[in-house]
């Protein structure tokens, strides 16, 4: 009864050894349920419309006030109302992927499950249509009652109403089972605040002078002409990221339309910097971080934590620690406490020279009804929010 759920899914087993890649189990049109999976009584399926403001709002405190923790319960994160309607709403969504449950008497929201369309190369060779699954969210005062296996049936229902079988995911737990085992870093830019909010610790005989000084980053920007991304950029951008992921064995495929929703800067939601070709107007360079505090909680002093999450970074023309040098300096620039990103692309070549420390967990990717050998996470090209 290890996995009572996750073991009548088409996923491999957790002890599985991949034969070939490639999807588990293969069904049609005819054999997806039409209605609705059954939820216990006193609850009822709504599709939330993130255009209107009040059910947007729902889904904002349910996240803000159940969502993921840390392992030690000191932060939750606390994704903000204008990320959330950007996160849920690019190019080709779906309203009816915006899966709710409410009380029937009091229409409290008191679930949620999110899908998003996304074209996902693997192992270089397949171009998978998939969703991208996140936000599965069940309130504290729910737990336990067997509620998420019901949403995720529901949403896997309505994705195969689609035509579309598998999907991608991540989770800080360990279930059959991780295409990637993914370890976190973070990069210290408010050291002192971080002390405070006991997110990290002054090393002993360190004071806070001095541990400020050693998280000090760099005065000014070392890539030449640093700027933020804008539309024109857009065809250039979208084909450096298409050459660049092509090396990974998981990583997106983006029209220049998804380049642009998921890069366009946008404040508190999207952070991206490019490096162009004086002569030729080309991006050559990139990097990128999104927005995600974290609230603090039952800290006297602060609310929340400002965290810039690492997105897509592409160096070509500069070396890549000097690009991240750049990403560092204008989050701090930016008001941002601490940095992170875990260790998949080229991340490993800049997380020791830039000061990131280890967090305390993993992220694990997972992929539905797909089999696949398990990837290193520095083969890893894929980011979700
Ligand atoms: C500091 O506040 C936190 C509040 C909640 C959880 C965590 C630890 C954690 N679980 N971190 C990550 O999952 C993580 C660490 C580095 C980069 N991306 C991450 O997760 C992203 C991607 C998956 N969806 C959540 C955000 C920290």
């Amino acid at each position: 009864a290890a996995h009572a759920f996750w073991d009548t899914q088409p996923v491999p087993k957790i002890d599985a050894q991949v034969e070939k890649s490639g999807p588990i189990e293969v069904k049609t049109l005819d054999d997806v349920r039409k209605e609705p999976l059954t939820l216990p009584a006193l609850f009822e399926w709504v599709v939330l419309d993130v255009n209107d403001q009040v059910q947007l709002n729902d889904v904002y405190t349910l996240l803000n006030e159940n969502y993921v923790e840390d392992d030690d319960n000191m932060f939750r994160f606390d994704y903000s109302i204008p990320f959330l309607k950007w996160a849920l709403q690019p190019p080709h969504y779906l309203k009816d992927w915006h899966i709710g449950v409410r009380v029937k008497e009091s229409k409290k929201l008191v679930a949620f499950i999110s899908a998003i369309p996304a074209t996902i190369n693997v192992d270089k060779t397949d171009s998978v249509k998939m969703v991208e699954i996140n936000f599965l969210c069940v309130h504290k005062k729910l737990r336990e009652k067997r509620l998420a296996p019901v949403l995720i049936k529901e949403i896997t229902r309505r994705v195969n109403l689609q035509n579309i079988w598998q999907a991608a995911y991540t989770a800080g737990i360990v279930l059959p089972k991780p295409v990637a085992s993914c370890r976190y870093y973070h990069r210290s830019l408010n050291p002192k605040k971080l002390v405070e909010c006991k997110f990290s610790s002054l090393p002993p005989r360190v004071s806070m002078s001095l541990l400020i000084k050693l998280n000090r980053v760099e005065e000014n920007t070392k890539c030449p002409g640093i700027r933020p991304l804008t539309k024109a950029d857009v065809p250039s951008a979208t084909r450096l990221l298409a050459k660049y992921l092509s090396q990974y064995s998981l990583a997106p495929s983006m029209s220049e339309e998804e380049v642009w929703h998921w890069l366009a800067p946008q404040k508190n939601v999207m952070d991206c910097y490019v490096v162009v070709d004086p002569k030729t107007g080309e991006v050559t360079d990139m990097c990128s971080f999104y927005t995600l505090p974290s609230s603090v909680i039952g800290n006297p002093k602060h609310k929340t934590l400002k965290a810039a999450f690492s997105f897509y970074n592409i160096a070509t023309s500069v070396p890549l620690v000097d690009l991240m040098a750049d990403a560092l300096h204008l989050a701090k620039k930016g008001d941002f406490d601490v940095f992170n990103c875990l260790d998949i692309f080229e991340n490993s070549k800049f997380i020791k020279e830039h000061k990131f420390q280890p967090g305390d967990g993993n992220l694990q990717y997972y992929l539905y009804n797909y089999a696949t050998q398990t990837k290193d996470p520095s083969a890893m090209g894929l980011v979700l929010l």
